[in-house]
């Protein structure tokens, strides 16, 4: 796993690797080669580098100096000129290149720089990095869309300037990099709001040779699941279970509105590889349900008057739940007092429970201004799931706004913590997924914008519980085994839209292609694990 850092924690990085005898000085040499080896790959023969104020600018004047000694021609455009500049270390290194052999234009109007970059096969981007906040100001307002319109590859030094490096917000304007040569550790907000939007190819530039012996000395954002960390979780299927051996699913959901979220969770879960899937429904959609899944009993339990679990279902649920390895419940379920109560019923069984959608708006309802405040209510000994998107998130946490995946990070934790149990894992959904434990924060593969498609969480909810089921609880890192899952539901949106087209997937589509999801997961795993791959 890779660390990601913040602005804060990098900074205390910096301090440590500065404490242990390598200067910022020196970790700016460090980033100009960084950035400078990445503008190389494209063997461009002109290039242009737009520097800022500050030390992103420091990093981008290095680059310059590097790549002009390679033969490249060498154009560094710089709002002021580099006496002007106030950090020491900037001004050190500009002032040297500047004496060297690039062209150095200050000021310039807009036509000046168009035309400038208009000569270049490449831009490095050294305007803006951590230190930016806020909306960006002249020069660089005026800079930023006028390097965009041109559509030239640009790669960025740190973070894309516009964006804000804690959390991937853009306010007005942004470098549409090609790539990012990130410093020292991947920033938090280039995996956050629109960062990946912006960010391209995001890779990461070696500063220092003993980052392994100091990083586990700065708490990190979160960490980056990289497909040899999932080596462990994939399902087996030995030759001699039978379908019970083979992990069992519980899927409590549906009713006369959604019966289409139950199937889907269902499907899902006996795809992924659970070897026995039930349905626990409302009676009023039983029928329904049946008949879309041959395969898999459907239980009627007693509905409402709106054809959703009514007062009596809890205690049918409970009955038939402790005989499965895992349960699943909330897929179209609706939010009732009966679904209230066969939730509170269900957090107090010890079998293995995954929450979602509306069993999650359930549970944020049996407590006033957040669940956290009262943890007793789903603190238990045997594992739980949330998989809540930022809305339910949000509802989980007394309505505290959850809008990107910095603020899905710390309601999850507010969750987590307050539980305290390492059994406790909260999968918050969105563009960038976050798997939040009491210890980890761990971001699996992201999918395609295809995943943004209706009953796609009641896919990943199936394929969650199946995982779970399969596992039989032998599991070290629950935290994994749901990225492991995240990772599938991500490469069945990728094979899904390979199939039908990126803007025709469908939920079902996922359910079709899982078979496919959870090969390439696992190829992809071992190569990068360095496993050898039989044909
Ligand atoms: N991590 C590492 O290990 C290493 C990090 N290093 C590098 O240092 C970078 C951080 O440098 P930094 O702290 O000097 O900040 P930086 O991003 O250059 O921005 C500050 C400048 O931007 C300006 N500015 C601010 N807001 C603005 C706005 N809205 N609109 C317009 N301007 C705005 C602000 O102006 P001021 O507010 O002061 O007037 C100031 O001049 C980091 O990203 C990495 O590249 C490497 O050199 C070494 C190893
Ligand atoms: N823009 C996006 N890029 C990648 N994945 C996305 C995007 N938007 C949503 N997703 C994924 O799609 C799923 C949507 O889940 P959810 O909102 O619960 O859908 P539903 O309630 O309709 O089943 C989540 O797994 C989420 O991570
Ligand atoms: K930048």
């Amino acid at each position: 796993m890779k660390p990601v850092l913040s602005v804060e924690e990098t900074l205390r990085l910096e301090d440590l690797i500065e404490r242990e005898g390598t200067s910022k000085a020196a970790l700016m040499e460090h980033a100009g080669e960084a950035a400078a080896a990445r503008v190389a790959q494209y063997k461009p023969q002109h290039v242009a580098v737009l520097v800022g104020f500050g030390n992103n600018g420091g990093d981008g004047w290095v680059a310059a100096d590097i790549l002009s000694h390679q033969g490249i021609a060498v154009d560094v455009v710089s709002p002021i000129e580099p006496n002007e500049i106030k950090s020491p270390i900037a001004r050190h290194v500009a002032r040297r290149t500047a004496g060297r052999d690039v062209r150095v234009i200050v000021g310039p109007s807009r036509d000046e720089l168009v035309s400038i970059l208009s000569e270049a096969d490449v831009v490095l981007d050294a305007i803006l990095g951590t230190g930016f906040t806020g909306a960006v100001r002249p020069p660089f307002s005026i800079w930023i869309p006028a390097l965009n319109e041109l559509g030239l590859p640009v790669v960025s030094v740190d973070v894309p300037s516009g964006l804000n490096a804690e959390t991937g917000a853009v306010e007005t304007v942004c470098v549409e990099a090609t790539a990012t040569v990130t410093l020292l550790a991947p920033k938090i907000g280039l995996y956050s709001g629109e960062g990946p939007e912006y960010a391209g190819e995001i890779t990461c530039g070696q500063l220092y040779s003993h980052l392994d012996e100091v990083i586990g000395d700065v708490e990190h954002a979160a960490e980056i699941v990289e497909p040899a960390d999932l080596v462990d979780y994939f399902p087996d299927l030995p030759s001699n279970v039978n379908k019970y051996s083979r992990g069992s699913v519980l899927v409590v959901a549906g009713s006369a509105t959604y019966p289409g979220a139950a199937i889907m969770a269902a499907k899902a879960a006996a795809r992924a590889g659970a070897g026995y899937v039930t349905v626990a429904t409302p009676d009023a959609c039983a029928n329904l349900i049946r008949m879309a899944l041959p395969c898999v009993p459907v239980v009627g339990v007693p509905s409402d008057s709106r054809g959703a679990f009514g007062a009596a279902a809890a205690s049918a649920v409970r009955e038939l739940a402790h005989k499965f390895d895992c349960v699943l419940c909330g897929p179209g379920m609706t939010v009732t007092a009966g679904g209230m109560q066969l939730v509170t019923e269900l957090l107090r069984t010890d079998v293995p429970l995954v929450l979602d959608a509306d069993a999650l708006n359930c549970m944020s309802r049996l407590a006033i201004g957040g669940i956290e405040e009262t943890p007793e209510v789903y603190r238990r000994e045997a594992p739980l799931i949330l998989t809540p998107h930022n809305k339910e998130l949000s509802r989980l946490v007394g309505d505290e706004p959850v809008d990107d995946l910095g603020s899905a990070i710390e309601a999850a934790q507010k969750l987590v913590w307050a539980a305290g149990s390492d059994n406790l894992v909260v999968i918050a959904k969105g563009p960038s997924t976050a798997i939040v434990g009491v210890e980890k924060v761990l971001l699996p593969m992201s999918g395609p914008a295809s995943l943004a498609t209706a009953g796609s969480g009641d896919v990943l909810a199936g394929i969650v519980a199946a995982n779970i089921a399969v596992s039989h609880g032998d599991i070290d890192c629950w935290e994994l085994l749901c990225s492991y899952a995240v990772a599938v539901h991500s490469y069945a949106g990728h094979a899904a839209a390979a199939l039908m087209g990126e803007r025709s997937v469908i939920a079902t589509d996922l359910i079709d292609v899982l078979g496919e999801a959870m090969n390439l997961t696992e190829r992809e795993a071992l190569r990068d694990a360095g496993i050898e791959l039989g044909d």
